[in-house]
């Protein structure tokens, strides 16, 4: 089937459309699919939860409101989702299955608000390694500089063994809607940021 990375990157695009936009953070979009071998994208992924920036009430993260929303259905507290996530039950600890989260953008590893970065939201899904939690994370673009300089998540991600990486292909589409609240700086050429992205053919 044509599902491929760059497919789930799109559909977390579309999330993103859906985050109010603000001067003060990115519009991000995040999907957690459950995959059953290595083979990569297929037909047999099932989405396990979505989110996307502001999603819930306070000042959420996309990542955060996609583990929300899925610890919410299984009746867990956000902080305690890797007890419930496929990978961690014992039933289903088969090492082919993996949960992988897809994510418009490099997940955060340090927040302007000092409210707790995505990276250590993901990497608590492993408590310690007690759950395999989230396997991989899949991201369209790094962090800009915006806020917080050089991101530091992909480094932290590493450190804390969690696989990721970047798949290329639709940055210019992201960093549009990542920042349309954004003010625009003079002779920035406005032209294309303001372009809709329905009006971008997807092929
Ligand atoms: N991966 C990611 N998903 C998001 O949903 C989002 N909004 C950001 N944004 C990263 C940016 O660094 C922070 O938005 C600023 O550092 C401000 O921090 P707050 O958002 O107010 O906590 N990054
Ligand atoms: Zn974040």
């Amino acid at each position: 089937s044509s599902t491929s990375h760059l497919d789930y990157i799109r559909q977390c695009l579309s999330l993103a459309e859906k985050s109010p936009p603000r001067p003060s953070n990115f519009r991000v979009g995040a999907m957690l699919v459950l995959r059953r071998d290595e083979a990569g994208p297929t037909d047999d992924d099932t989405v396990l939860s979505t989110g996307y920036t502001l999603e819930l009430p306070g000042n959420t993260h996309a990542e955060q409101c996609c583990l929300s929303n899925y610890a919410a259905v299984h009746g867990v507290p956000e902080d305690r989702v890797g007890e419930v996530l496929p990978s961690s039950s014992s039933s289903s600890s088969d090492p082919t299955r993996k949960v992988i989260l897809y994510v418009t953008m490099e997940p955060c590893g340090q927040r302007l608000s000092g409210n707790t970065p995505c990276v250590q939201r993901i990497i608590q899904t492993r408590q310690g390694g007690k759950y395999r939690g989230i396997d991989k994370v899949y991201f369209g673009v790094k962090e800009p500089g915006t806020f917080v300089g050089e991101s530091q998540g992909c480094r932290m991600l590493t450190e804390a063994g969690v696989e990721w990486e970047h798949i290329g292909g639709l940055e210019k589409e992201i960093l549009a809607v990542a920042t349309a609240g954004h003010e625009k700086k003079d002779g920035e050429n406005s032209g294309n940021v303001g372009t809709n992205i329905d009006d971008i053919s997807p092929e």
